[in-house]
Order: structure tokens, then C-alpha cells, then sequence
């Protein structure tokens, strides 16, 4: 049987017809045996230990055997028979117990029982993952346990890839893995994906892709499918909750939790230590403990990806003596999926991750988890951690815990059955890089930017956080984890909401804005202004690595007196200091649609309307801009480009002063000069002089010009005519009779023709001459073509041959005529030679 078939990655094998047919009707046998068997399944714990005592298709027990996968897990054990049967499952079992195997195997044999397969039968199983990387290891399994001889046509569909390709493949699939945006985005878009005869749902790290982050996704996607389906839920940190079981209609579910009696959450191979650092020590201790450990692999987690990329590239400036790499969500698709794989082949490396990479995925033989930023949750915490001590193994975790997050983080933990160790730092091995990132940050501006974002980025997720007790904003040094970052002073982030309550309810993006400016926040200014996405950007940027794009335009727009205009048009809050002598971005003064003139302060007490009057310096016009038209006015660099001055040139006199180029002239100066009028005429009258005299010098200049180029080609035709002569002479005297012979066509004849060529030549160039000046180029040029067509027309030179014997004889006398030295000497012998 064919291995899947997948989008992206295809793996296609090609059976032939007949050995397809023979297959099928062994199938048919085989599904009726298989079918029974499976009715008998006894449901008892233990009964199953063993992957070959299950009825199994045998494509899938190939799969299994090359795969070296003999002896079942515990959940593998207790879900697959449950699942076979066709129960809706919700399955729980900590990290890298083999819960993948758990619903890959129920997919492939249900389906396979159902034969449901070929592109006819339309999708049977969707899978749904919550990352791209799960999805594609996932995928992964499917097609190792699939390849060896079942037909279904399997395809992965994640965001990063053409659309188009996996629409043209989805008609096709009878198993699909993907995430909930793509998978919803190919229901709502693709007209010939069809779902209606879906057999199976399995949603994978379930308790994520049904938290809120997901939720609108997954409810459009149940909206799709049919409800008659068998449904499986798998995560180890599953839940019950009845409204997510109600959202996916299932229907008497098995809940499979097989560690739930066990004294831990997390495998019972993994060590867990915390230790106890501030804010501002951890990168310190990060870089000690890269230093100490540079054999393992260790994977690093971090709160935001703005982290996770300062802390990569600074220690990649420092050579840490260990291949690092590092994955975030905002990075490329082929970037991520480089990362992993670099890291599953890796034996040392260190991998900094946001919680991108903390679920689901199965990076081999991982030594180290650092939770180098405290999880929002237990349950992340036991993910993140997950990623080391899989089947088996040993591995080891560390969090590192700020004094203020380690009595709240540590309850949560216990409640959850996760033992967690407290560890010291030896000091003595401890070494400080606040130097170095220092130097760093000074010398390059774009580190300085990622260190100041991560600070950022760090603070505002600190300020997200659901759970205060263990997330308690007042308590870090926020100044002291700057100056750890490398940076001279902490960006100052204003939190609009303080409140607690009011926190918990309005924590999203827009509440929270970020401003350098102090002095600003200081004066406790509490207006809120509609601030746009430009205004947001504007408020974020570091100013001194603006893009050049709006470095030009801020620049232009101070060196011309209007920097005002730049901070009306941005609404942005001065991430300058608001010192009045620095006035970068800070209003000077608005001109409102009345034409008065306000102070800024003025304005700023008054209530923001949604349009607002600018007069611009350097436009004619005061120009009225609302907050919609500013936003689509800056995205459009033309329009921009209007609302700049044009500028103005500069001349420098002998001084080396600046001039305009058009200046006016003193007027005293002027009003000596007479009236208007006068100077007018007066000016015309000088002026035609002047091209009286010069039109004198021209027609001179051109004369002679003339002249000598007459004199040049007589010259030339001269000495033809001579040579012509000579050689006349010579066959005159040898060759009369070969000349009769031939027809008079011999080198005597062509160059008797020729002079005659030449002749007509001087002449038509005379006469061209006569109309204008013509380049010599061009003459040689028509020459030289006049001298080709002669060659060839054999019978024309024959007579004109014989024609000019007798003009040429009585030329001859003349050859010998002395050198022309005036040009009336050269005109007399022009004439002559031209008859
Ligand atoms: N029966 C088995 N025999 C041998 N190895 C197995 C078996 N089942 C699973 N494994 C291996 O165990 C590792 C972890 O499996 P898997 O990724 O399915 O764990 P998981 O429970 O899904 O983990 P997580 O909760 O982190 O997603 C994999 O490398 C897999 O190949």
C-alpha cells in the first residue's frame, strides 16, 4: 500500500494496478477478521502489554516493527483498545509518555477498517495541533508508522506555506494534520475540501488549543465537521472541564489518566531544581552556567521572543564555546524548522525558545530545560520542562525564580504534585557579563534597540501576567535588570491602569504604552489620546536607530523649523526627553481650524476632536488632517514627500559666501539704473549687440571651415586621380592586348571607373556641402560603398570605362600641376578637374 501522501513534502509510491487490486481483495479478508477481533477487545487494565497482542492491520504492524516500538506505553496500553473500539477519549499522561502513538495508531487501523481510503472518500481524521513544529512532528510519526503499505493519503497543512499548492492537495487527503488557523482558513476558503464524512477529530496538547487563545478557531472548525465522529483529546496537563467537552459534542467519554494516582505530575526520571536569582543576576548566571556545561544540550526558555533574540545575540558576540541557536514565533517558517532540526541532530548545543518549543516537541537526548523566565503556569512549567527526561531518560530542569515569584510560583507548584529542589550558584564559578553587554549596547546601536525591547517586552509580560501572587510588578528592580541588559538606564514603561482589578480586566497590548520620556509621566499628565499604529511604533522606536526612512523625515523636518509638524502628524508622546530646549517631536504650536494660533498647552488641556488643523511651515495652505487621513497620509511616502519643503539651491561667491541663486539686488542699486522700461531697452539693445558681433565671428569661422575641408578633398582626389594615371600608363604600355581579350575589364578599366566614381563623389559632395556640414566619417563611409558597388557591376564599369579614356587623357597633362597653396589655387584646380 501506498505511504501517505502529504502537501509540501510529498512522499508518493507508485503500485502498480494490478498488485493494488490483489491487495484490496486481501484487505477486504483482512477488515473482517480485524473488525471482529477488535469487538472482542477485552477493556481490562493490563490485558495489553505488547503492541502485537492488539488487532492490527498488518501496514500498521510493519510500521511499528521498523519503528522499534514493541512495548506499549501505560497510556498507549489503556487509550488504544478504548480507541479502536471507536470511544471519544480524553487522554492524560505526563511528557514524553507516547501519547503521539496513542491516537496515531486508532486513526490509521479505524480508517483503514472503515476503508476509507483514496481521494473519493474525502477526509476521515483531522488532527490539530497547536504549533507548526508539533504539527510537523506529528505528521512525522504518521507517515513512519503509514508508509509501510496503507493507502490513505495524508497531508500537513500549517501557515508559512502556498496556499494554492495545499488547496490544489486537500481534495485528495484522507488524513489531515495541521493547526487550527490554516485548517480554518482551508474550510472557509478551499470549495472542494470536504469534511462531511469526517470519521475522527484528535486535538493534540488539547487543553491549549481549546484555551482562549484558540477558541474562536476551534468553535469554526466544529461548526464544520459532522457531529457523528469519534473525537480525541490528548495533553498531559488535560482537564475536564465540562464546557470544553460540550463544545466538542463528545459523547460518554473515556477519561485515559494514567499518572493521576502518582505522587508526581512530571516523570519520575526528571530532576527539578530552582534557584533563587534577582532580575538582574540572571543572564549572569545564564552565561555561568552555558560556561560550565558546554558538553550538553540545553534548552532555555524565555518570556518573549525580544528576549530569547538579545540574550542569542549577545552571547553569540561572546563566544560562549557552544553552538547556540534560538526559536521564536516570529521567526520564518524555514528558520523554525532549520532551528529544530539543527537541535534534534545536535549532541551540545544550547537552544534560547520562547514557549514556542515548550509542548509537544520530542528534541532527542535534551540534558538541560532552563526556565530562565518563570512560566505564566504550572502547566507550562510542566511542559517546558517536559522537553527533557522523554521515554525514559534522565534529564534535569532549573527555574530560576526572582525572590518576589518564588513563594507563589512554589505553592502553585506543589499543588500540582511538582517536586522542585532548591539549588545555590556557586559563587566562585559565577562570572559577570554586565561589562561586556554594556560594551556591547554601547558600541551597537541594534543591540542596544533589542536590549531595550526585551527589557520592554519582559516588563510588559511581567505586568500581563493572570497570577499576581507569584507576579508582583513592585517588587522586581527594574532599573538594576536594565543595567544587566546592558543599558544605561531603564525605559520607562507607563501602565495606564494600576489598579489591580482593573489590570486583571483590561491586561491586553492596547492598555498598556510605553514611553522614554520621564519627564512626561512625571508631570502625571493623565489625558489619553487616540493613539494610532504609527503612533504606537513612534512611541516604541529608539530614536537613535530610527529606520533611516523616519530619521530623514524627522531630521528634514527640524533642520526646516517645523518640527512640529513631524509630532502633530505622529500624536506620539516625545520619547525625547521633554526638555524644551530639545524640542525632537514636542509640539511647538497648532493652528486650529480658525486660523488662531494656540499654545500647545492650550490645546493639549482641550478635548481631542478627530481632526485637527496643521499649519505646516513651507505650505502655502494650512492643511486640515484628521487622525484617519494622517495615518494613510504617512503610509504613502509620495504624500509625505508633498508635505516637505522642496528646498532651495545656494550659490558661493569668490568668499566663499552663501548666495541664493536668485537674489534681489540692493535697492538703491537698482533705482539707479532708471525706470523699468528703460532698463529693458537698454538691455535688449546690449544684448543684440552682442549677437551681432558674434554672429560676425561665426559666419567667419564657419568660412574658413568650409574652406578647408574643400582643400582636404581636392587633395584626396588628386592623388587618386594620380595613381589612376600611373597605373593607366603601365597596362597601356604592357597589357593592350590581354585588355581586349578580357573584355576591357581589368584593373586598367576599374581604376579608370573609379576616377570617374571619385569624380562623380567630389561632385555630390560638393553640392552636399553646399546644404550642410557633413561628417567626414560618413563621406569615407559612402565612399568606400561607392567603391564596393563598383566591383560588382561588371558591365556599367565597361562603359563608363571606355566613356572617360578621353576626359582622362586630357587630365593627365595636368597631373603634374604644382601644389595648390591659396585656397584660389585649390578652386581653380577643382574646377578643372571637374570640367
Ligand atoms: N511504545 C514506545 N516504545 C518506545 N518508544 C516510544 C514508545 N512510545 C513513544 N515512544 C517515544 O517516546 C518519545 C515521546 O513520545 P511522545 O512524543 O509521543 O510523547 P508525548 O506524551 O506526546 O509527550 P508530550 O506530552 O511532551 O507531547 C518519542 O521519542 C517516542 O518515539
Amino acid at each position: 500500500m501506498a505511504a501517505p501522501v502529504v502537501t509540501g513534502r510529498t512522499r508518493p509510491t507508485k503500485v502498480k494496478k494490478q498488485a493494488n487490486v490483489q491487495k484490496r481483495k486481501r484487505d477486504d479478508v483482512d477488515v473482517e477478521k480485524l473488525e471482529q477481533a477488535v469487538n472482542d477487545l477485552d477493556l481490562k487494565d493490563g490485558t495489553y502489554k505488547d503492541f502485537t497482542d492488539l488487532p492490527l492491520s498488518d501496514p500498521t504492524k510493519q510500521g511499528l516493527k521498523s519503528s522499534h516500538f514493541a512495548v506499549m506505553t501505560d497510556i498507549q496500553a489503556k487509550a488504544i483498545p478504548l480507541a479502536l473500539k471507536g470511544h471519544d477519549i480524553l487522554g492524560a499522561a505526563k511528557t514524553g509518555s507516547g501519547k503521539t502513538l496513542s491516537f496515531i495508531i486508532p486513526v490509521l487501523e479505524n480508517l483503514y477498517r472503515l476503508q476509507h481510503v483514496g481521494a473519493d472518500a474525502g477526509l476521515g481524521a483531522l488532527i490539530i495541533s497547536p504549533t507548526r513544529e508539533l504539527a510537523i512532528q506529528i505528521f512525522d510519526v504518521l507517515c513512519k508508522l503509514g508508509r509501510h503499505g496503507h493507502m490513505f493519503a495524508a497531508g500537513l497543512v500549517i501557515g508559512g506555506k502556498s496556499l494554492e499548492a495545499e488547496k490544489q492537495a486537500l481534495t485528495r487527503m484522507n488524513i489531515l494534520v495541521g493547526t487550527p488557523g490554516r485548517i480554518l482558513q482551508h474550510l472557509s476558503q478551499t470549495v472542494s475540501f470536504n469534511v462531511d464524512d469526517l470519521k475522527m477529530l484528535v486535538l493534540d496538547e488539547a487543553d491549549r488549543i481549546l484555551d482562549m487563545g484558540f477558541q474562536r478557531d476551534v468553535d469554526a472548525i466544529i461548526d464544520y465537521l459532522p457531529k457523528e465522529r469519534q473525537t480525541m483529546l490528548f495533553s498531559a496537563t488535560q482537564s475536564r472541564k465540562v464546557s470544553d467537552l460540550a463544545r466538542l459534542s463528545l459523547q460518554d467519554p473515556e477519561y485515559v489518566s494514567v499518572h493521576a494516582e502518582d505522587k508526581s505530575a512530571t516523570p519520575t526520571s526528571l530532576t527539578q531544581n530552582y534557584l533563587i536569582c534577582p532580575l538582574e543576576e540572571k543572564l549572569d548566571t545564564l552565561w555561568s552556567f552555558i560556561q560550565a556545561s558546554k558538553k550538553s544540550k540545553i534548552l532555555c526558555f524565555f518570556s518573549s521572543a525580544k528576549l530569547v533574540r538579545f540574550v542569542y545575540e549577545s552571547f553569540r558576540h561572546m563566544q560562549p564555546g557552544i553552538p547556540l541557536l534560538h526559536i521564536h514565533g516570529r521567526q520564518k517558517q524555514g528558520a523554525r524548522l532549520d532551528t529544530t532540526a539543527k537541535f534534534s541532530a545536535a549532541k551540545a548545543s544550547c537552544l534560547f525558545a520562547t514557549d514556542v518549543a515548550a509542548r509537544g516537541l520530542d528534541f532527542p537526548a535534551v540534558d538541560f530545560v532552563i526556565q530562565v523566565d518563570c512560566p505564566e503556569d504550572v502547566d507550562t512549567y510542566i511542559h517546558r520542562v517536559g522537553r527533557t527526561a522523554r521515554y525514559n531518560r534522565e534529564g534535569r530542569g532549573v527555574i530560576f525564580l526572582a525572590p518576589s515569584e518564588e513563594e507563589g510560583m512554589l505553592q502553585r507548584l506543589e499543588a500540582k504534585k511538582v517536586p522542585v529542589e532548591v539549588i545555590n550558584v556557586r559563587q566562585k564559578k559565577k562570572q559577570s557579563i554586565k561589562s561586556q553587554l554594556v560594551h556591547m549596547c554601547f558600541k551597537d546601536p541594534a543591540l542596544k534597540y533589542l536590549a531595550q525591547k526585551a527589557f520592554i517586552t519582559y516588563t510588559k509580560s511581567v505586568y500581563l501576567q493572570k497570577d499576581k501572587d507569584i507576579f508582583k510588578l513592585k517588587e522586581y528592580d527594574f532599573e538594576a535588570f536594565a543595567a544587566s541588559l546592558g543599558l544605561p538606564g531603564a525605559p520607562k514603561i507607563r501602565f495606564l491602569k494600576e489598579d489591580g482589578e482593573k489590570q486583571k480586566k483590561q491586561a491586553s497590548r492596547q492598555t498598556l504604552e510605553v514611553s522614554e520620556s520621564s519627564e512626561e509621566e512625571e508631570s502625571g499628565e493623565k489625558e489619553q489620546k487616540v493613539r494610532t499604529k504609527v503612533d504606537r511604533m513612534f512611541g516604541r522606536q529608539n530614536q537613535d536607530i530610527f529606520a533611516d526612512h523616519y530619521k530623514n523625515l524627522v531630521t528634514h523636518e527640524e533642520n526646516n523649523g517645523v518640527s512640529e509638524s513631524a509630532d502633530v502628524l505622529f500624536n506620539s508622546k516625545s520619547i525625547a526627553p521633554a526638555d524644551d530646549e530639545d524640542d525632537f517631536m514636542a509640539v511647538k504650536r497648532r493652528i486650529p481650524a480658525d486660523g488662531k494660533a494656540q499654545d500647545i498647552d492650550e490645546i493639549d488641556n482641550e478635548p481631542q476632536t478627530g481632526g485637527r488643523v496643521v499649519n505646516l511651515q513651507g505650505m502655502s495652505q494650512p492643511l486640515i488632517i484628521d487622525s484617519n487621513r494622517r495615518e494613510k497620509l504617512l503610509k504613502s511616502k509620495k504624500k509625505v514627500a508633498t508635505l516637505k519643503d522642496k528646498g532651495h539651491k545656494l550659490v558661493f561667491d569668490d568668499d566663499g559666501n552663501a548666495h541664493e541663486m536668485y537674489e534681489l539686488e540692493d535697492e538703491d542699486d537698482f533705482k539707479a539704473k532708471g525706470l523699468p522700461e528703460a532698463q529693458r531697452q537698454k538691455f535688449i539693445e546690449e544684448a543684440k549687440e552682442i549677437v551681432r558681433e558674434a554672429d560676425v565671428l561665426d559666419k567667419a569661422t564657419a568660412k574658413m571651415k568650409k574652406k578647408e575641408k574643400l582643400m582636404k578633398r581636392k587633395d584626396r582626389e588628386r592623388n587618386l586621380a594620380a595613381e589612376a594615371e600611373a597605373a593607366r600608363d603601365e597596362e597601356d604600355d604592357d597589357d593592350d592586348d590581354d585588355d581586349r581579350e578580357n573584355g576591357g575589364f581589368g584593373f586598367g578599366a576599374v581604376n579608370e571607373d573609379l576616377l570617374a566614381n571619385f569624380r562623380a563623389d567630389a561632385q555630390f559632395s560638393d553640392e552636399e556641402e553646399d546644404g550642410e556640414d557633413d561628417d567626414d566619417d560618413h563621406n569615407e563611409a559612402a565612399k568606400v560603398k561607392k567603391e564596393k558597388k563598383w566591383f560588382q557591376s561588371d558591365s556599367e564599369g565597361e562603359e563608363e570605362g571606355r566613356g572617360s579614356k578621353k576626359r582622362k587623357k586630357a587630365k593627365r597633362s595636368k597631373r603634374d600641376v604644382v601644389e595648390p597653396q591659396t585656397l584660389e589655387d585649390m578652386e581653380s584646380l577643382a574646377a578643372g578637374l571637374l570640367d
